[in-house]
């Protein structure tokens, strides 16, 4: 039924990346991080870099949105060794939905226990402002309704079980974290949480889809994350997850609005600072060997 969804995805392939990254570097990273459209700014934010383009990396995808560099930097964030992606993989660049997820399970093979998300989302929760930040406490993955899951295809128990819970998939105190963080560095006012909703993409959303997703109780809506997610809960490692509400989606004919990346990668760039700021300091208080 899934005659090739193993091919250049086998255990194998993904300890042969990790052991390549492993053999180039000293830095053994613990905490994962996955930088949204605009948000690459907190890879900068590393001390020690190595860097590596996606291009040199055997088995990696390539970025192709703009606003993903398409860098894998390994470096500390004060004294705690870390692995960022700067840019992702969106089911819109045509990547089989394996693929986008692929670097979850590399993380993984080189010692990564925590990995924290970010990406750029489109505000439908009515009290939620351009430029809040949302913690996601869940997901709908809409395009899993017809079958589209990354663990679809033959599962490897190295990895982890063929039926996974997603009940779970947001760790819970590490919500309660990014609040209390939040809180302390003044953020309260534009600190949201609340349910992300993948979309294929690339197009953005029509006024009835948009509406469709309201109802159902979604409060922001994207084209990633989701994906990586379910890889990283698979494979045993906490996650935590946030969307900078980037712009208002768009839920009425008469709006003159419409729906543009330049304006996500704006109101990313008015932001990033901050965003910055709450995610190197969660990484600082974040325990290691607590996974499940
Ligand atoms: O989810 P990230 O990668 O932040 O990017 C978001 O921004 C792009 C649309 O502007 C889409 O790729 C959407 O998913
Ligand atoms: N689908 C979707 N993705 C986004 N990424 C940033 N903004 C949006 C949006 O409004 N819709």
């Amino acid at each position: 039924m899934f005659p090739d969804a193993n091919k250049g995805y086998t255990y194998d392939d993904c300890k042969a990346t990790a052991d390549w990254l492993l053999a180039q570097t000293d830095v053994r990273p613990t905490v994962g991080i996955v930088c949204g459209s605009g948000l690459g700014g907190l890879a900068d934010m590393l001390k020690d870099q190595v860097i590596f383009n996606y291009k040199d990396i055997p088995n990696f995808p390539q970025s192709t949105v703009h606003g993903h560099a398409g860098r894998l930097v390994f470096g500390t964030l004060k004294g705690r060794p870390c692995v960022c992606m700067q840019g992702r993989f969106h089911l819109y660049e045509g990547y089989l939905i394996q693929k986008i997820a692929l670097p979850m399970r590399i993380f993984k093979l080189l010692g990564v226990e925590t990995v924290l998300l970010t990406n750029a989302a489109g505000g439908l929760n009515q009290d939620f402002k351009v430029g809040d930040v949302m913690i996601i406490k869940d997901h709908l993955n809409m395009p899993g309704f017809a079958g589209n899951n990354p663990l679809a295809g033959p599962n490897d128990e190295r990895f982890g079980v063929r039926f996974p819970c997603m009940s779970d998939a947001y760790d819970r105190e590490l919500q309660q974290m990014a609040m209390d963080i939040g809180q302390e560095l003044g953020y309260g006012d534009f600190l949201k949480e609340g349910v992300y909703c993948l979309l294929g993409g690339p197009s953005f959303e029509t006024v009835a889809e948009s509406r469709m997703l309201h109802k159902l109780g979604v409060d922001a809506v994207g084209m990633s994350t989701v994906y990586e997610v379910i890889v990283a809960r698979h494979c045993g490692m906490r996650v935590f997850a946030l969307s900078l509400i980037t712009n208002q989606v768009v839920m009425d004919y008469d709006s003159g609005e419409k729906a543009n990346h330049e304006e996500v990668l704006h109101t990313a760039k008015l932001r990033a600072e901050q965003l910055e700021r709450l995610v190197s300091t969660m990484v600082t208080r974040i325990e290691d060997n607590k996974n499940n």
